[in-house]
């Protein structure tokens, strides 16, 4: 039943997010990340068929108007006007009113094909928005502890707006100027086989010059979104440490490393623009290559009398119209090239697999509900491919047991709080909820079973209310209130200007460590979890308001397993039993009052901590 865990070979996967700095892949990886983007493309396309068909009848439509205009010239010129210079009208007024039509046809399916091209990007752009989103909340903390903030900001920001960029207009117009040149050339060759053969060859160079481009560009694009996702990254790490940037003086420190990482990404925008200015003026020097050969040999021709005027004159046409696409075409790839990079990040992040992953039969809890008995079962834990941190924990905690754990930094405490959440699996052993291994819990069982109050104690944008009612969504005003008297907030929300009304991240309603704490515990208080587990919880509070918290705490804690990683021993009193941590094992567990009358760490913790406090 229990979910086979990932081993850490089986976790790295070289091609996924983790891979996502590396700018230049080997070629299997780049044919991978290749597959996955296009698997990913193929996906987000697949819903819109019917749309896409149509787009597709559109744009072949305004294909074949632009390039009937060259052959009608032909037909005039060769045909019309001599039937006109013999007194027949017809033929020309036909040419001339087929010209018509043709533009018209071709410039009205021209913009229908914009429009529901446009239609499809961005239902495209909003499904993979929401993809994203959805992505980063499905994965676990082990990811988003190595994959930074900053990374997956640069994803829902520059990535998509790379493709946003491609898919608002690009990619139109690569669809319509490829197709006008197979198009043109197919027109061509039909119209005069030769002159298709004296395109044919100078396609040659044309493709060359073209090949080399891409290869350079998709390296340097790489690069540039690369850089530009380190520099976000960077610049969000700065603003949300500003307090530590300040506080350490670390600003010219900061600003060096920005800049530095500014110029990179300059460096790498103006390879791409070295690229560009190569291939730019070589097609531009081609296409009129191209132009002067066919005029001279059509030239050639005419003078021998072998082909007619009207031909020449539309074969230059063509000659002229084939190079325009392909010039366009250059300047779309930019946008390709930057939104294929974009993609691959983008399509890397959404192939990453959650590593805590949700049973596929759950096991009910007993009774619906958790009693809260806690063991630990020769759980043995690293992170990732790390070090071992905890090299085999035994613990059992009975339910209703409030245990307290202290230890040196480092020691493995707020491992094992997230090993008890499932945060994170262990690698080896178990850990188990009334004898279930939490693997196999559903995740919505395991949430209200056991919730985590941290540090931070974070709040969510919007009122006091809200922020509360987390803890048991669609709780009445009376269940609000009456949790928060019972941690000993409800006072001090009282006094805040519109009470439980006031806005959190209002001028007015912001709240102290404390404070927020309280309400953090007002929020648990409502989950009423089996099992509680508080991370640090009191450490950021000075002394009165310690003991404000202390009350909250005990009223929390009441009937209810709790595991509580202090670091202030004043909270550690509140315990049943102690238990002290070093290098990922348990070496000593007893009843707080027994360890202080004994000799050991705890007691001389205990002791350092008194001495401390006169
Ligand atoms: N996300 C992580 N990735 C890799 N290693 C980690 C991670 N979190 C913690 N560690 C390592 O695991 C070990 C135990 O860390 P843990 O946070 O459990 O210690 P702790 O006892 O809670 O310490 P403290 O009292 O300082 O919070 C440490 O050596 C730490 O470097």
């Amino acid at each position: 039943m229990t979910q086979p865990t990932a081993t850490p070979e089986a976790r790295r996967r070289p091609t996924d997010a983790a891979a996502d700095d590396v700018t230049s892949l080997g070629r299997a990886d780049s044919r991978a990340v290749r597959r996955r983007s296009l698997r990913l493309l193929g996906d987000l396309l697949r819903h819109h068929k019917p749309a896409l068909a149509w787009a597709a009848l559109l744009v072949v439509a305004s294909t074949l108007g632009q390039v009937a205009g060259p052959w009608l010239v032909a037909v005039a010129i060769d045909r019309a006007v001599p039937a006109f210079a013999d007194g027949s009208v017809t033929p020309l007024v036909l040419t001339g009113a087929g010209y018509l039509v043709a533009a018209v046809l071709g410039g009205v399916a021209a913009g229908a094909y914009v429009r529901a091209a446009a239609r499809i990007a961005q239902a495209v752009l909003l499904d993979l928005r929401r993809r994203v989103f959805r992505q980063t909340q499905r994965l676990s903390l082990e990811f988003h502890e190595s994959y930074t903030s900053g990374r997956i900001i640069s994803r829902q920001t520059s990535d998509l707006e790379a493709l946003r960029e491609l898919l608002d207009g690009g990619l139109t117009g690569v669809v319509s100027s490829l197709l006008l040149m197979v198009f043109t050339f197919v027109s061509l060759a039909l119209l005069d086989w030769r002159s298709g053969v004296v395109l044919a060859v100078a396609f040659v160079p044309a493709w060359l010059l073209t090949r080399w481009f891409q290869r350079m560009s998709q390296r340097y694009y790489r690069e540039q979104r690369t850089a530009s996702a380190r520099l976000i990254v960077k610049f969000v790490e700065t603003m949300t440490g500003m307090r530590a940037v300040q506080a350490f003086r670390r600003e010219p420190t900061t600003e060096a490393e920005y800049r530095a990482l500014g110029e990179d990404y300059r460096d790498a925008n103006l390879q791409i623009f070295g690229v560009n200015g190569r291939f730019q003026p070589g097609l531009i020097l081609i296409g009129n290559l191209t132009v002067v050969a066919a005029l001279g040999v059509g030239g050639w021709r005419v003078l021998e009398g072998t082909l007619a005027v009207g031909v020449l004159a539309a074969v230059l046409l063509y000659c002229k119209r084939f190079f325009q696409p392909v010039q366009q075409l250059g300047m779309f790839y930019n946008a390709f090239q930057s939104a294929t990079a974009a993609l691959e990040k983008v399509s890397g992040l959404l192939a990453e697999e959650p590593t805590v992953v949700e049973p596929t039969n759950p096991v009910p809890l007993p009774q619906g509900s958790a009693r809260g008995e806690l063991r630990l079962e020769h759980v043995v834990f690293r992170y990732g491919d790390g070090p071992v941190v905890l090299p085999g924990l035994d613990l059992t905690i009975p339910a209703g047991q409030t245990v307290a754990v202290v230890g040196t930094t480092g020691a493995g405490k707020s491992t094992v709080a997230k090993l008890v959440t499932r945060f994170y699996d262990a690698t080896e052993g178990a850990v188990r909820l009334d004898g279930i291994d939490v693997r196999d819990l559903a995740s919505a069982d395991l949430r209200r079973a056991v919730v985590m109050v941290t540090q931070e104690a974070y709040l969510f944008s919007g009122s006091v209310r809200e922020n509360i009612a987390l803890g048991r969504p669609g709780a009445t005003q009376d269940e609000i209130e009456a949790a928060a008297r019972a941690v000993g907030a409800h006072e001090f929300v009282l006094d805040m200007p519109d009470g439980y009304d006031t806005d959190v991240n209002k001028r007015g309603g912001r709240v102290s460590a404390g404070q927020r704490q309280l309400l953090s515990f007002a929020r648990a208080f409502l989950a009423d979890p089996a099992v509680l587990v508080l991370d640090e919880a009191t450490s950021s509070l000075d002394m009165p308001g310690e003991r404000l918290v202390q009350r909250g705490l005990q009223t929390l804690l009441a009937d209810r397993t709790a595991i509580i990683i202090a670091h202030r021993l004043s909270t550690v009193a509140i315990a049943d039993r102690v238990l002290v941590m070093e290098h990922g094992r348990v070496v000593e567990d007893g009843a707080p009052a027994d360890l202080i009358a004994g000799d050991g760490r705890y007691a001389q913790l205990h002791a350092a901590w008194q001495d401390s406090l006169v």
